[in-house]
Formats: C-alpha cells, sequence, structure tokens
C-alpha cells in the first residue's frame, strides 16, 4: 500500500474516529437495516456524501482517490478512465459526424450489410446456406476494399497506440472495437442463424480491413482471441443514452430483436451497475487492511445488498417473455460464436477461439475474487476474452482477499456472515442460471449442430452436450461456498 496524502487524511478522520470513540461510550450501530441508506460511511474519504445520493460520477471520483492508497483501486480506476474511457459502463461515441473520416465506411458498411445478414427462417439445405454465405462474405469484401482507406485507418490506430487519444478519442475507440467486432462476427457467419457449412469451417481468412485493426484493438485491449468478447460485442454496443447500436437481426419480426436487444441490455446492465458493488470491495480491502473491521463490515454488507439490484436485472429479464427461446438460440447466440481457429506454425496444434460467454463478465469474477474462490475461467480463455486491465483488477482484489484470514468471533465473524451472505447470492444466481440456460438450449435449431457461444461445437446431441455444459455450471455451484 502506498503512502501518500489520501491514506494520511484516512489516517486523521480514523484517528479522530478512534479516539472519540475511546473517549465517549458511543459506538456506531452495526445493525445497519438497509447499509444502501445508511447516512455517513464511516473512514472513506468522501464518507459525508450520503450513500443512496452517490451517483455513478461519485463512485468514480471516490475510486479515483483512492488510487494512491491500494492497488485494487488503482487498478480499477485505471480501467475507468482508460477502458470506459473515463466511465462506466465504458463510454462510447457513436456520433457518426465525430468518427474520423477514415473509419466512417465501417459505418457504411455496416448500413449496407445489416439486413442481408439475418434469415427469418433459415434454409436446411447445406448447398443453399453455402450460396447465401459466400454471396455475402463476397460482398462485404468487396464494400470494404472499394471504401476503406486501410493505411489512414492504420496511421489512426497507430496514434492511439502512441497514446494520441486527441486523434483518436477514447470513446470513439471503443464504439470503433465494437464496430469492427460486429464486422468480424458477421463476416465469420455469412448468414444468421449460423448454419451447419459455416459451423464446420475450422479456419476462414478475413478481409485485411478487419484483421489489421482487429489486431491492433487487441492488443490495447491485451486480449489475443479471432472472436469478439462480452465487451466488444455487447457492454460497448449501446450509445450514452442506453440506445442499441449495430443490430443482428435488421428487419426481422419485433420479437427476434427485442430478444436480442433485450439479451445485450441484460449483460450491459450487470456491467454497467456493478460500480458501486466495486466499490464496496475496494471499501471493505481497505478498511480490512487498517483493522477497521466495523467499517470492513458495513462494506462487505453492501456488496451483499448490492448484488441484488443488479442480479434483477437477470431474473427479471432472463426469461421467455422478454427474451424469446424461440428466438434467442438460433437468432442470437450463433452470431456470438465464433469456433474457428490457426495451426501454430511452431508447435503445429490447432489454436481454436470460442466466442462470447456470461462467463466473462467482470462482476462476477470480481465478487468471486473477493471471496478468495478460484478463477472460473481457464487461462486461455482468460487471456482471450477477459480485457487486461479487467483481468489485473479482479487479481487484485484475489490478492487482498481477506476471507481466510478472518475470526470467527465477533465483528470478524459477522463479516464472515456477510460474506456467506454473498455466496449465498451468488449461489441462488448460479442455480437459477443451470436452468434458465438449459431451457435456451434445449430449443431445437435444426439448421445447424449443437453449439454455445461460449464453447463452440459441442457433442453431436444436444442431450449429451448439455450433460458436458452443466457440469461446468454444477462445478461453479459446488466451488461457491
Ligand atoms: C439465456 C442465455 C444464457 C445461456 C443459455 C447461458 C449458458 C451458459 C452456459 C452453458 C454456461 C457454462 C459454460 C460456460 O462457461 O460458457 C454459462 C456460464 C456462465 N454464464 Fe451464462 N448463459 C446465458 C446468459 C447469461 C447471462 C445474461 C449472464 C450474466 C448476466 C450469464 C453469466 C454466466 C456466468 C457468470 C457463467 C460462468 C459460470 C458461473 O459463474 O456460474 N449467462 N452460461
Amino acid at each position: 500500500m502506498a503512502f501518500n496524502t489520501g491514506y494520511v487524511v484516512l489516517s486523521i478522520f480514523a484517528t479522530i474516529f478512534f479516539a472519540f470513540k475511546a473517549l465517549t461510550k458511543w459506538r456506531p450501530s452495526i445493525h445497519v437495516p438497509n447499509p444502501l441508506h445508511v447516512k455517513t460511511r464511516l473512514n472513506s474519504m468522501t464518507s459525508l456524501l450520503p450513500f443512496h445520493t452517490k451517483t455513478v460520477d461519485d463512485e468514480i471520483k471516490e475510486i479515483t482517490a483512492l488510487a494512491d492508497c491500494h492497488e485494487t483501486a488503482a487498478r480499477l480506476a485505471e480501467l475507468i478512465h482508460k477502458d470506459g474511457a473515463g466511465s462506466w459502463p465504458p463510454r462510447c461515441n457513436y456520433v457518426d459526424s465525430s468518427w474520423p473520416a477514415a473509419l466512417r465506411p465501417y459505418i457504411d458498411i455496416y448500413h449496407e450489410m445489416k439486413a442481408l445478414l439475418p434469415a427469418a427462417k433459415p434454409s436446411l439445405v447445406d448447398e443453399e446456406n453455402r450460396v447465401r454465405i459466400d454471396y455475402f462474405r463476397a460482398r462485404h469484401a468487396k464494400l470494404l476494399e472499394d471504401k476503406v482507406d486501410l493505411e489512414a485507418v492504420t496511421q489512426l490506430l497507430k496514434a492511439a497506440e502512441a497514446g494520441r487519444w486527441d486523434a483518436f478519442p477514447r470513446d470513439v475507440y471503443n464504439a470503433f472495437y465494437c464496430c469492427i467486432a460486429w464486422h468480424r462476427h458477421a463476416y465469420r457467419w455469412g448468414t444468421i442463424p449460423s448454419v451447419r457449412p459455416a459451423q464446420l469451417e475450422l479456419s476462414l481468412p478475413l478481409p485485411a480491413q478487419l484483421t489489421s485493426p482487429w489486431t491492433s484493438l487487441q492488443s490495447h485491449f491485451g486480449l489475443n482471441s479471432d472472436s469478439g468478447n462480452i465487451m466488444s460485442n455487447i457492454v460497448l454496443n449501446f450509445s450514452p443514452p442506453g440506445i442499441y447500436q449495430f443490430r443482428i437481426n435488421t428487419g426481422l419480426p419485433g420479437q427476434i430483436q427485442t430478444s436480442e436487444e433485450e439479451f445485450s441490455r441484460v449483460l450491459r446492465e450487470v456491467e454497467g451497475g456493478s460500480i458501486p458493488i466495486y466499490s464496496a470491495i475496494i471499501h471493505a480491502i481497505l478498511a480490512y487492511s487498517r483493522g477497521d473491521f466495523v467499517s470492513c463490515l458495513q462494506h462487505t454488507k453492501q456488496i451483499a445488498e448490492g448484488l441484488r439490484p443488479v442480479l434483477s436485472e437477470y431474473y427479471d429479464r432472463v426469461h421467455d417473455k422478454t427474451i424469446a427461446r424461440s428466438a434467442w438460440l438460433s437468432h442470437v447466440q450463433g452470431f456470438y460464436a465464433w469456433g474457428m481457429g490457426f495451426q501454430d506454425e511452431k508447435t503445429g496444434e490447432w489454436v481454436k477461439f470460442d466466442g462470447l460467454s456470461g462467463n466473462q463478465v467482470m462482476l462476477f469474477q470480481a465478487v468471486d475474487a473477493f471471496l478468495g474462490l478460484d478463477v472460473y475461467l481457464g487461462e486461455a480463455a482468460r487471456m482471450g476474452n477477459v480485457p487486461r486491465l479487467q483481468r489485473e483488477f479482479c487479481e487484485a482484489v484475489g490478492r487482498a482477499s481477506f476471507r481466510e484470514r478472518l475470526g470467527r468471533e465477533g465483528i470478524e465473524g459477522r463479516i464472515r456472515t456477510e460474506m456467506a451472505e454473498i455466496v449465498k447470492r451468488l449461489r441462488v444466481f448460479r442455480s437459477a442460471h443451470r436452468s434458465r440456460a438449459k431451457e435456451y438450449l434445449l430449443v431445437p435449431a435444426p439448421e445447424r449442430l449443437p453449439m454455445t457461444a461460449g464453447k463452440s461445437l459441442l457433442k453431436a446431441d444436444m442431450e449429451e452436450s448439455l450433460e458436458f455444459l452443466d457440469a461446468f455450471m454444477v462445478g461453479r455451484l459446488q466451488q461457491t461456498v
């Protein structure tokens, strides 16, 4: 922990507080009925701000002010400042006129291609689907070749790599990342629903206008997958007032379109609404490290309480009425898969990339780390799909996890109880998710082979595949203790 002005101020507050406590009979109440309505938070630099009036901006200012006090705050502040373009969920700028001219053709081409991608009812004849995919890809490639000045795009990306964010503002950079991710997934599938001939492709050369920017963007975010991820394709796919941008199912019936949009919205709201939880994690860790267990208890309670509204986004929307089961598997999930790779020239091994999965959402990784649980994702999946600054934040939280060191009695015992409450909420989510996921995955999709976006092609039969998928979910449920 760095020693600095912020920390000195905190220490002075702490000393005054404990001196007051020692000189008087007064003890802070730890029977707080609802920590989200605590009027003042003890021992925090902005403790005079009522918690319930805090805006995301207040939270971010507070996290930034704590950056010198603990590496968890430093990592989160860096994540928000850089990848978030100063906010969370990250800011994205979709105003065409503020995009540098060299990038605008990508938006124009999206508008030209978007209606060609989806099919209301996919053909079950492989040859017909092959023709459709080839036509889409040929037209897409031609437009990219004709309209994109790759040299100018490269110069802009180089400016960003050199830190010249005046030439390529971060909020535009984020929007561009999402735009390229859309183009790549559209090109990868050529038609949505994803169909067998595309699923059976092991690798696919993509046009240079989609590979060269992607390499640069992925390197910037510290990722190595050919596929997009939850940030690139979903969380960033909204303009600041929450307007959904790049669509998969343009022109298809309303229910398909709203199912697609609502699915994205759940993931965006879960991640976007998690700042108070991240902030409480940092405060709990800070309080524990300075031995202030009363404050640590309050902040741990806030994590448990904070999970309720955030997870409600999932409970309230991931059901047939909002995200139609008849639409999701074929029209939504297929687009987010990747399931291809390349042969490594050195080792001769086949490297394959899966696509998007809710397992990439940072909230779950951060809370698991706070509880001291093992990391869910394997190394390759993390390096491919979880941006570096998110990995670093969660790793810092994991290093600071103090659950194992807590005593069993007194306030420490009560912190343990609050942690058990967090575990309980995660377990409820995980078992609900297990049964809801099955309902979505069991819908027939005769145009394709069994596949999830997050785990690519599965066993030939969906029942068998479900057993394989269920093993991940049951395993995680059992580890959540
Ligand atoms: C209906 C849509 C969904 C289906 C069918 C589904 C399916 C699955 C499956 C099969 C797994 C286990 C394999 C893997 O790790 O990829 C999984 C994991 C996971 N999913 Fe989903 N998912 C859906 C939506 C979501 C949403 C909206 C969220 C978050 C808000 C989410 C969060 C997670 C998490 C955190 C994991 C990792 C395991 C765990 O922590 O329990 N999923 N999902």
